[in-house]
């Protein structure tokens, strides 16, 4: 699988460089139980108390109380729901998570040494993932092959779109200064491939374990498939 013209690669991280069992069995579960006590103690914290009201705005309810906030973003990670201040807050609780050793960012064994490859290359590496930027680099900061960090040039989230709307890829490459056929799209989701390819980037899709294949799409299983 050959993209010669890619200057740019623009990664997913669930279900492509990372186990989707991982976010659901081992970063969900500690965010759902450290949520809790960890906004009641840091409610007036500046930086959680904008997510908080974050959160009442996307509620709609601008005077619900913490309780009830707090029931609110239990039922959005239950629901895999990608709600900007939901991500932004797991990302904070994560952080003591990563800090403590309780986990490392999986990365399927074919990853790294892909990444390692492609920017000895030149090639430029970005992630684009529903998880905050900071949830990224501590993923990547603290992952199983060690500080990956320095592998990348930049991270988006939610806050640039979202990962079904062509707009948010527009937004990408105009922020990278690159054409779009000269940005590599890697995802495991069809619609979010879909929109990039609308945008005008090349896609190709991650057909990890579990993760079915589409049909307009490139596909292939690992890293190690995709030269560059
Ligand atoms: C950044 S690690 C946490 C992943 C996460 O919260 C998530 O919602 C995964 O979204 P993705 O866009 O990487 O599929
Ligand atoms: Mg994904």
């Amino acid at each position: 699988m050959s993209n010669p013209t890619a200057r740019a690669i623009v990664t997913d991280i669930e279900g492509t460089t990372t186990d989707i069992s991982f976010v659901h069995k081992v970063l969900f579960p500690y965010a759902h139980a450290k949520l809790p006590d960890f906004l009641r103690a840091n409610s007036s914290t500046p930086a959680v108390a904008e997510q908080i009201d974050a959160v009442r705005s996307e509620m709609g309810e601008p005077d619900a109380t913490l309780e009830t906030v707090i029931a609110q973003l239990l039922q959005w990670i239950e629901t895999d729901q990608k709600v900007t201040p939901l991500k932004a807050l797991q990302g904070m609780v994560w952080a003591d998570g990563y800090q403590r050793g309780d986990f490392t960012g999986h990365l399927y064994s074919d990853v790294t040494p892909a990444l390692r490859q492609w920017k000895e290359d030149g090639k430029a590496l970005y992630v684009y993932s529903s998880g905050s930027v900071q949830a990224q680099k501590l993923l990547f900061g603290y992952s199983d092959e060690g500080d990956l960090t320095p592998l990348f040039s930049g991270y988006f989230d939610t806050h640039i779109g979202h990962k079904r709307d062509a707009d948010a890829y527009q937004r990408i490459v105009a922020e990278l200064d690159l054409p779009p056929e000269a940005v590599l799209f890697l995802s495991d989701v069809v619609e979010e491939l879909d929109a990039a390819k609308q945008a005008g980037m090349q896609t190709l899709q991650l057909v990890r374990e579990g993760t079915q294949a589409g049909t307009t799409h490139a596909c292939v299983t690992r890293f190690d498939e995709i030269a560059l």
